[in-house]
């Protein structure tokens, strides 16, 4: 595991672009698999995820190639394989693969993922829906086991029980190459699932109803690649670079924004006061308002992103007074709190709400990464701070942020990510 050097009392300025969505990009990436041809992706962001979901296509004799934002994938000589650990259990959308396999092949070995530890994270809607179209599912030392019989996959008609990003994304990957319709119904509406669908349709999927809370799929035998598919900004990368211009900047340009994918968090923002100045696909934030205290509340899309309530909590330390945040999907995603307890931060969490204070002086020390979100509020935190803060378990947050070192030092920030034994990685 890396460590991330963070020296303190930097204030960002300057330009940041935005890179490809990590959540669309982790669905993307075993989607491909369903082809019949080679595909390939552009603005594909430099994470840690697609790397090691490159690795998991490289055992299933998948070849993948990446270079500087471009992914071509080449699933033409592909073979069905057990993927039962290893890469599998560094990420969370290796569950993916339990989907597209099962589209695939009428079959699929899997292990359980890994991922962010944000609380319990069950997987029983993803095992409805495939139940559903006809599966047989068998869950056994850590390893889920999906098979059809010789009539493959039946479209079939799914309520599920919740709204679930992954049970939706798996379901449809599923789905897309069953005999006959599926309508699933109270799906998950976020951005990453219409990109998603939008791709798959460029190879002659038929889905109807991504982004509406009922999807319609009428399957195919053959999906083919046309085109390059270029994948969606980041909105929770977004979200990042925006709160911390907010609490610490001095004039900070966002640039490849879809505005209308951050309106609940835009809106949040300018209810305590912050200045955005808010064009086409891009916003500028000068910095230095005078912020008050609010209420967050996380919810499915279109509500506020439970990704960016700890991104947000050093711009609710810049308010004068006290906020609060209620995480209704992950009430247990806490890891950032005793760790800015541990730089002086006011803040506490109690029966499901946090409470976030003003921060009156912060200190930077050693803190742990406890999972991606956790990981880089503590980076915004140490920026504020005096002194330096080192962040352990740094991999956390290379998990999901593109060229977060380039990035900040693009800002005027000094930053740097080294070994255990201390070398320098970037
Ligand atoms: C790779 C990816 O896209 N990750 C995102 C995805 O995670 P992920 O797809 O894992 O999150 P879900 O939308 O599935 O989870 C939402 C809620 O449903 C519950 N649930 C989910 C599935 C299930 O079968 N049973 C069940 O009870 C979960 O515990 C959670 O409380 O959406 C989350 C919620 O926006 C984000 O935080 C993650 O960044
Ligand atoms: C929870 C997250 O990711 P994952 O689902 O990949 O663990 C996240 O991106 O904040």
């Amino acid at each position: 595991m890396k460590k991330m050097i963070v020296k303190g009392s930097q204030k960002l300025a300057g330009e940041v672009t935005i890179g490809g969505a990590k959540n669309s990009t982790v669905a993307l990436i075993p989607a491909s698999i369903l082809a019949d041809t080679p595909v390939e992706f552009d603005s594909v962001p430099d994470i840690l995820d697609v790397h090691n979901l490159m690795l998991i296509l490289k055992s299933m004799h998948v070849d993948s190639f990446y270079n500087r934002g471009k992914l071509t994938v080449d699933p033409t000589k592909i073979e069905s394989t057990p993927l039962p650990g290893g890469a599998i259990r560094s990420l969370r959308a290796s569950y993916y693969f339990m989907g597209a396999l099962l589209g695939k092949f009428g079959e699929a070995v899997v292990g359980f993922p890994g991922g962010d530890n944000i609380g319990p994270r069950p997987i029983d809607q993803h095992i409805k829906g495939f139940k559903a179209l006809g599966a047989k599912v068998v869950e056994k030392n850590d390893t889920v086991y999906i098979t059809t019989g010789p009539e493959g996959l039946q479209g079939a008609r799914i309520f599920f029980d919740l709204v679930s990003v992954g049970a939706t994304i798996n379901v449809l990957l599923a789905a897309v190459k069953a005999k006959g319709t599926t309508i699933m119904e109270n799906v998950a509406r976020e951005p990453e699932i219409v990109d998603l669908a939008t791709f798959l349709n460029n190879m002659g999927a038929k889905i109807r109803g991504a982004g509406t809370d009922v999807i319609r799929v009428q399957g195919v035998d053959s999906l083919r690649a046309q085109n390059v598919h270029t994948i969606i900004p980041d909105r929770i990368e977004a979200g990042t670079y925006l709160s911390f211009a907010a609490a610490n900047g001095n004039g900070v340009l966002v640039k490849n924004v879809i505005t209308e994918h951050l309106d609940p968090f835009i809106a949040k923002m300018q209810e305590m006061g912050v200045t955005l100045e808010i064009d086409e696909d891009k916003i500028y934030v000068p910095g230095g308002d005078l912020l008050a205290p609010v209420s967050v509340k996380t919810a499915p899309f279109p509500g506020l992103a439970t990704d960016l309530q700890q991104p947000l909590t050093p711009l609710l330390m810049k308010a004068k007074g006290s906020s609060t945040i209620i995480d209704t999907l992950y009430p247990e995603r806490t890891k950032h709190i005793p760790e800015m307890q541990k730089m002086g931060a006011k803040i506490a969490s109690k029966d499901g709400v946090i409470t976030v204070g003003h921060a009156q002086q912060l200190v930077g020390t050693t803190v742990e990464a406890g999972e991606i979100r956790a990981g880089v509020s503590l980076l915004g935190l140490a920026l504020m701070a005096e002194g330096t803060t080192t962040i352990t378990k740094a991999d956390n947050i290379l998990r999901g942020y593109d060229r977060i070192v380039e990035k900040f030092r693009g800002l005027s920030v000094d930053l740097k990510v080294i070994t255990e034994s201390d070398e320098l990685v970037f």
